[in-house]
């Protein structure tokens, strides 16, 4: 059955279009967003949900959402979507970070030169036949101290024309490098001096719990006397009181808010007050970035529906479309090994080690990790899936680590996953051999090469004769089928291994009888995920 995409909110129907062609049934409601209630009553239909900033997906949401596999934000801000609650539900959360930066930085651009000029006053005063040609004195962006708080994608366009505007850009961002600021032209500046020195202050930066209110009362205070501040990215980042406050007593110039602590803002402290610009969140529209946005954002997401490529997801691992097929054989063997590590681990489990050797050591590790801890998670919580997983195991305090080496051996590459517990350590290796199918080639450290099938039981006994025929025999008289026989022994140790690939799973009479035979040391029917 085709994937199923809702739009809740004001897309560009090029998204719908994009949906269409990749084979996907989708639904545009571009109202639904805002009606909570009835998005709720609909949701479980659903295996993609393509959103901007109207629809909410909250925690509750997504308890009803049964078959949901990602959320797609054709925008960049995911303050809307309660990310640990879809991480925890297995559900991917995508953005389109490239699609309206160019767009959103223009508008900042365009809020300081309003700002500067009073020109919504100016044309409103014009509008109304007043003709007030002394009342509006503004100045001049030229020359003047730009303060740009988060040089990210946005801020750094806004550095770039900025510095085109020939103004003097200081940037506070702890996580901008001396070196790449030094390439941007901007100096980098701790937050007081950058305070102390702009004319114009422009934020950037996503509403985090560190960036909350991060121009407060006190903060605002430090500011330069006549200064302007432009803030198109989140409201919350200034406190809207205080900032009423000082543009009263005309320590702030001027200001220009694009977006607002509660939205749809129809009532705002800045609402009325002299040289206050306001737009309802327009930072991201205009036609050119709408398109890119919905046209990315459905990219993406059928990408995802149909092929499991990852792209632009801030709670699983990228994985393109391209690396999603050389690596799908690999992804899958990862699943196994740890599903096959999983099922042989009854107690808990304190740290999961995973070895990548060889050609695999070169590949996209973050998602094959994801996998791997999939895989083992798999054998408490069947719902566990590539974006859960790493959540769960965090929640269970289990040390997650890896190692990746290239010593050539007898394979171009594998895979070795071993789970610690406090009683022993468990360890499995696997391939993918050139036929694209994974195998598994040692267990307990002994060489195997056996292939992976649904239904498959594993034995060990002590190394003397009689034990294939032992098996063969009682599996033939319980009617089970062996598809495939693999055996293996420690050279010193004495203990053998055998790994059977069975056309079913062996029922419980098949399980008791090899137990009365008194030749096993353990017996473990084990399932695997093929499909
Ligand atoms: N008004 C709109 O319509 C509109 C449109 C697009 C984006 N936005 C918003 O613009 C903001 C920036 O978007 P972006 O694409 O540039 O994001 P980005 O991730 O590319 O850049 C954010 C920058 O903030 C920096 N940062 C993080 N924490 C910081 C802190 N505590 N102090 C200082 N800097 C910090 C990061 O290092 C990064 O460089 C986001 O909030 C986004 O939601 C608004
Ligand atoms: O984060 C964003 O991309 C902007 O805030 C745009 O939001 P919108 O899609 O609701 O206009």
């Amino acid at each position: 059955m085709a994937p199923r995409v809702l739009v809740s909110d004001k897309l560009s129907e090029t998204a719908v279009q994009i949906f269409r062609d990749r084979g996907i049934d989708v639904d545009f409601m571009p109202d639904l967003g805002k009606d909570k209630e009835k998005l709720a009553e609909v949701i479980g239909q659903y295996d993609g949900l393509a959103i901007r900033s109207a629809t909410k997906v909250t925690a509750a949401l997504l308890e009803k959402a049964d078959h949901l596999k990602v959320v797609g934000r054709a925008g960049i801000g995911t303050d809307n979507v309660d990310k640990d609650a879809a991480s925890k539900k297995g559900v991917i959360v995508m953005n389109t970070p490239f699609g309206n930066m160019i767009t959103t930085a223009e508008h900042a651009i365009a809020m300081m030169f309003a700002v500067a000029r009073q020109i919504p006053e100016a044309s409103a005063s014009t509008h109304a036949g007043k003709w007030e040609k002394s009342r509006f004195m503004g100045v001049e962006l030229t020359g003047k101290t730009l303060g740009v708080i988060g040089a990210g994608n946005i801020g750094g366009i806004v550095c770039d024309r900025a510095r085109g505007l020939k103004m003097k850009v200081v940037a506070y961002d702890p996580y901008l490098g001396a070196e790449k600021a030094e390439k941007m032209g901007v100096e980098k500046v701790e937050l007081e001096e950058l305070l102390t020195r702009s004319d114009f202050i422009t934020l950037h930066v996503p509403l985090t719990d560190q960036t909350r209110n991060i121009l407060s009362k006190e903060n605002l205070a430090k500011t330069k006397k006549g200064v302007r501040i432009v803030n198109c990215a989140r409201g919350g980042l200034v406190d809207e009181a205080a900032l009423a406050e000082l543009l009263k007593s005309g320590h702030v110039a001027g200001a220009g808010f694009d977006v607002f602590a509660e939205e749809p803002a129809t009532d705002n402290v800045l609402f009325n007050l002299p040289n206050v610009v306001c737009t309802p969140h327009l930072g991201a529209s205009t036609s050119e970035a709408q398109e890119n946005v919905a046209l990315q954002v459905a990219e993406q997401m059928s990408n995802y529906l149909i092929d499991g490529a990852v792209e632009n997801a801030l709670n699983m691992p990228s994985m393109t479309a391209e690396e999603a097929k050389v690596m799908g054989p690999w992804v899958k063997l990862a699943g196994h090994l740890g599903a096959f590590v999983g099922q042989m681990t009854d107690e808990p489990i304190k740290a999961i080690n995973i070895l990548y050797d060889g050609v695999v050591s070169d590949m996209n590790l973050a998602a094959l990790n994801c996998s791997v801890i999939a895989g083992i998670m798999k054998r408490a919580n069947p719902d566990v899936n590539l974006v859960s997983a790493p959540v769960v195991a965090k929640e269970r305090g289990i040390q997650i680590s890896t190692t990746n080496q290239d010593k050539s051996g007898a394979f171009d590459g594998y895979i070795k996953v071993t789970v610690v517990t406090d009683k022993r350590e468990r360890s499995v290796a696997g391939t993918v051999f050139s036929d694209g199918k994974p195998r598994f080639i040692q267990i307990k450290g002994i060489n195997i090469d056996a292939e992976v099938g649904a239904h498959m039981l594993y034995t060990t006994n002590e190394d003397v004769p009689g034990i294939i025929g032992t098996l063969g025999q009682t599996m033939g008289q319980n009617g089970v089928n062996i598809a495939n026989f693999t055996l293996g022994r420690a050279s010193a140790a004495g203990e053998a291994i055998a790994l059977l690939y069975l056309d079913e799973a062996p029922r419980k009479d098949a399980l008791s009888a090899l137990e009365q035979t008194g030749l096993f040391r353990q017996i473990k029917p084990l399932q695997f995920d093929i499909a």
